[in-house]
This record gives structure tokens, C-alpha cells and sequence, in this order.
């Protein structure tokens, strides 16, 4: 029997509480008194808090710790005749300080409550260009409608064997509570990476397989070759140029991965007890019903919105599913793009690679700095002054285009550099900068006093 009951009207209904979904309707509801909902399938607060950013960055530490205990002596504190090589990394101790931390940044409902927002537990999809039905239920409208169902890791069904071997994604890797003997990770991109460096730290064997010429394919190739040095250094086997072929066994077990090194090279079989998945990812739009809303999307699923956002009259999409750049903050705002890899230095980045002021054509000088020169890095101890900051000049201005730094706390430079570029600051204007010495920052007083080559203005 169908119901005759009018659906539940708002000013705004947002499908998703990650990152993308929640501040809108927060600020429309506390500030300005609309009515507002978010429909949640999974996990309040999205993927960022529970599965993906902070979980992975408080494995990380510990990952840093175990490294940092491993070389005590060469810092001067004595493990007391212990060999460095017979410590272990205690999983499940790892593990629940990663749950703990989770449960405890889970504080969201009580946000969504104290805003006025409501959240409405279940499944959305579109009936109606303004309409949404949950879980086959309940029906609601709304003068408009934000999609914010973000993304999902990708695994590809095609590779014969590698589902039966049921590779891991992100999640089932920070739930793990052992240690993988051998953990070959499929994919050299940001969430490939980080976990290599991590896990070869907590001491596993790790095998990185990267389909094209380098890691983090978007980076400069200067920055890449001194990250990939480093990861070699800390014992991450990398293979790069190498298309996976098939897969055999069970995750957890015994697994291999037969990878041929492209184009038409030599096929090797990686023999090891676990596979993550760090392919990329699927936008999740594909339950959505868009078409009742007429709403378009890309090859890859992505959502299509124009620059404000707008995927038709009344919807709008932003995060993950809208294709912008996958990180939590754009999410928050689509225009701002830093970056930071959270491997161990950190690789920073806001504005143009050299790479893309190329394809672009666009002029710039080159400011470059070993960070032996920032120097903090000089009282971190062994191997922190490796890796170099570089700047991205405009050729006949003092704009700064582009900032790019590999070493430690890089990301913690990021800041300065964007209020600069944002309110159009030179780079002499933080050549006169008095930063506190020693800190990070200091170096960057250095970079753009000494090293911008002259102009051709
Ligand atoms: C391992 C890993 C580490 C990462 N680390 C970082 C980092 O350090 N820094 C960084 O900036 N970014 C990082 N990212 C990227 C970041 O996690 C994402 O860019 C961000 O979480 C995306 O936010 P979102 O709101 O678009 O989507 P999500 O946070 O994924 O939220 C989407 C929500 O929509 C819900 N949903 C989906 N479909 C429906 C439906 N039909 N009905 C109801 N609800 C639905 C889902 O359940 C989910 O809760 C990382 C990603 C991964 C995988
Ligand atoms: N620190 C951070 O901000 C952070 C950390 C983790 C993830 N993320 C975000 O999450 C997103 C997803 O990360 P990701 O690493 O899964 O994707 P990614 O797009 O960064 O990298 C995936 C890599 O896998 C390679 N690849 C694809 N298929 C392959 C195959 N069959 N064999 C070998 N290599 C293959 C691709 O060439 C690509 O370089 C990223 O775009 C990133 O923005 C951000």
C-alpha cells in the first residue's frame, strides 16, 4: 500500500557526512535557522575520522616510533643491550590505539544535535529532481540538494585471481592486527606509499608495484627520486613501470602477484601473505538514481558540477564524488590545493610542479634548497637533512606559482606559502620575513632572499 503522507520538506538535505557534507548544513542550520538533514548510510563523519586520513596517520606514528626506537643508540639513549633488530611491533597494542583514537574524535552526533541538524540513518537516492527516497522509505524534499557520497577503493575485478585472493583495501589494513610477513601493495600513489614506508617500518616486507615510471605520479621527478631513495633505504622493494598480471592464494595465507615490467618486459611472480589495494578510487555515485534528477557524470562516475558546484538547478555534489582532488580539505573548500604525503620527510606541495608550469607553458624561475640548509633539520638527527625545498617564481614577477618541499614537518611550511600566494604577496615579502630561529620555517627566509635567479623584468 503506498503512502499518502506528504514527504518531510527542508531547505537543504545532504547525502553524506564526511568532510564535504557536514560543515554546510551545520553553519545554514546554527547560523541562519534553516532546516537542514544529512542522510548517512555508514559511519557518521565519513571516511577522513574512521577509515582513512587520521587512522592511517595514527598507524603511521607508530610506525615512526618503532623506527625512531630502532636507532635510539645513534641518537645517544642505550637500549641497554637489547638488539635493535629483535624489537617487535605489537599489532593488536597498534591497533587499539588507532580505535581508541577513532571512538574518540567520533564525536559527531553530538555536533549534528547541537547545530540543529538532523541526521536520517539509511541509504538516499534520487526520485525526483528535488526529491530523495532513503532506504526505499521515507521520502523527503528540499529546495536544494548536496551530494557529498564521496569515494571507495578501487579494485580491479579484471585482474584474473585477485579477487578470490581477497586483496586488502584501506580498511581492512588498518584493522589488522598482525603483522604482514611480506605486504605487497598494489599501486604507488598516495595511500600506496604511505603505508610501504609505515609497514616497513613496523617491520614487515614490503614490495610497492607502481604501473607507470614513478611514485606519485603528479610530483616533479627530482622530488620523487629522493623519496623513492629513501623508502629503498628503509628497505621498501620498488618496481615501477610493472602491470599486475594475475593474483593466486588468499590474503592472510599465501599470496602472489605475477607483474610484468611494461611494455612487453620480463614477468616476475612476488611471492608474499598479504595484497593492499591502493589503485585509486570509485566514486560512489553509481546507486544514486541520478538520472531522476538529471544529473550527468563522467567516464570515471564522477559527478559533473560546474565551478560553482552545480550539477543542475537545485544540486549541487563536492568532495570525492564530484571528482575534485581526494583530499579531506576540499571537501571543505574546492579551491585551496595543498597537498602533503605523510611519509617520513613529508613531500609538501601547494600550487605548480615544475611539470605543469611546463605543460602549461608557463615562465617561471627556480628557487632550490637542500633542507641541510633549513637549519632545524641539522638537530633531527640522521637523515633529516635530506631532501630540498624548491620555489616556483613567475619569470617577470615576484608571484610565487608553485612551493614543493620533501623533508621534515614539510607540510607545516604549506601555510605561510599559501597566505602568500593568496593575498598575492611576493616572495620577497617573506624574504623579510624575522622567523623565530631554529624553526622549519626559517629556511624559507633563505630560499627567497639567496636563491631566486634574477628576473627578466
Ligand atoms: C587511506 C587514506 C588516507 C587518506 N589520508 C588523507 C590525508 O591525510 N589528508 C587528506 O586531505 N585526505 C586524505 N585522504 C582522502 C580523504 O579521506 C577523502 O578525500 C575525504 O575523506 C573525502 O570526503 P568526502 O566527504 O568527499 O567523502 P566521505 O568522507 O567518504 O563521505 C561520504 C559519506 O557518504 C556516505 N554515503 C555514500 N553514499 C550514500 C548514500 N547513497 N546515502 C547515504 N549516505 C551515503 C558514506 O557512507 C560516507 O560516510 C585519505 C584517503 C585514504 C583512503
Ligand atoms: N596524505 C594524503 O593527503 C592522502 C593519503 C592517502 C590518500 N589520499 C587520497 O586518496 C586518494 C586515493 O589514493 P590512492 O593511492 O589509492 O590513489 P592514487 O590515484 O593516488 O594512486 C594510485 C596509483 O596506482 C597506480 N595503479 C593503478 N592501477 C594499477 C595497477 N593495476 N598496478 C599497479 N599500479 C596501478 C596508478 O598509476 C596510481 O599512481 C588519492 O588521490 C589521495 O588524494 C591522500
Amino acid at each position: 500500500m503506498s503512502s499518502t503522507k506528504a514527504p518531510d520538506h527542508y531547505d537543504l538535505l545532504v547525502i553524506g557526512s564526511g568532510e564535504a557534507g557536514k560543515f554546510l548544513p551545520w553553519m545554514l542550520s546554527a547560523k541562519h535557522g534553516k532546516k537542514t538533514a544529512v542522510i548517512e548510510r555508514g559511519r557518521i563523519g565519513g571516511s577522513c575520522p574512521n577509515v582513512a586520513c587520521l587512522p592511517s596517520k595514527n598507524v603511521i606514528h607508530s610506525a615512526a616510533i618503532a623506527h625512531e626506537v630502532r636507532r635510539a643508540s645513534a641518537f645517544g639513549v642505550s637500549l641497554s643491550g637489547i638488539d635493535p633488530a629483535s624489537l617487535k611491533s605489537d599489532m593488536p597494542v597498534i591497533k587499539a590505539r588507532k580505535d581508541a583514537m577513532v571512538k574518540d574524535v567520533n564525536g559527531f552526533q553530538g555536533f549534528f544535535d547541537m547545530f540543529g541538524v538532523e541526521i536520517i540513518r539509511g541509504e538516499g537516492t534520487f526520485v525526483g529532481p528535488n526529491e530523495i527516497q532513503v532506504g526505499g522509505g521515507r521520502a523527503l524534499t528540499a529546495d536544494h540538494i548536496l551530494i557529498c557520497t564521496g569515494s571507495r577503493a578501487r579494485v580491479d575485478a579484471r585482474i584474473p585471481g585477485l579477487l578470490e585472493a581477497r586483496p586488502m583495501t584501506h580498511i581492512e589494513l588498518l584493522d589488522l592486527d598482525v603483522l604482514p610477513a611480506h605486504l605487497i601493495i598494489i599501486g604507488g600513489g598516495y595511500v600506496g606509499v604511505e603505508f610501504a614506508q609505515a609497514y616497513a617500518r613496523l617491520g614487515s616486507h614490503v614490495t610497492l608495484v607502481q604501473r607507470g615510471d614513478q611514485l606519485i605520479p603528479r610530483e616533479d621527478e627530482d622530488v620523487v627520486q629522493a623519496l623513492s631513495g629513501i623508502l629503498a633505504k628503509e628497505g621498501v622493494r620498488i618496481i615501477t613501470s610493472a602491470d599486475v598480471q594475475s593474483a593466486s592464494g588468499t590474503n592472510g595465507e599465501e599470496v602472489t602477484v605475477s607483474i610484468r615490467s611494461s611494455p612487453g618486459g620480463e614477468e616476475e611472480v612476488l611471492r608474499g601473505s598479504h595484497i593492499l589495494m591502493a589503485t585509486g578510487r570509485i566514486p560512489n555515485t553509481a546507486d544514486l538514481n541520478l538520472d531522476a534528477a538529471g544529473i550527468k557524470t563522467t567516464a570515471a562516475g564522477h559527478i559533473v558540477v560546474d565551478e560553482q558546484l552545480r550539477a543542475s538547478t537545485s544540486v549541487f555534489a563536492a568532495g570525492d564524488c564530484a571528482g575534485s582532488p581526494h583530499f579531506t580539505h576540499m571537501g571543505f573548500d574546492d579551491f585551496r590545493v595543498p597537498s602533503v604525503l605523510f611519509t617520513d620527510p613529508e613531500l609538501a606541495r601547494v600550487g605548480l610542479t615544475e611539470k605543469e608550469a611546463r605543460a602549461k607553458g608557463v615562465p617561471y624561475r627556480l628557487a632550490k634548497l637542500p633542507m641541510a640548509s633549513f637549519l632545524r633539520t641539522r638537530t633531527l638527527g640522521p637523515g633529516a637533512s635530506e631532501g630540498f625545498a624548491k620555489a616556483l617564481i613567475e619569470a617577470d614577477g615576484e608571484r610565487i606559482l608553485g612551493f614543493t618541499a620533501l623533508g621534515p614537518g614539510a607540510g607545516e611550511l604549506l601555510p605561510v606559502i599559501s597566505l602568500a600566494m593568496k593575498l598575492n604577496a611576493g616572495y620577497r615579502q617573506l624574504a623579510d620575513l624575522i622567523i623565530a630561529h631554529p624553526t622549519m620555517n626559517e629556511g624559507l627566509v633563505e630560499l627567497f632572499l639567496l636563491h631566486v635567479p634574477d628576473g627578466t623584468s
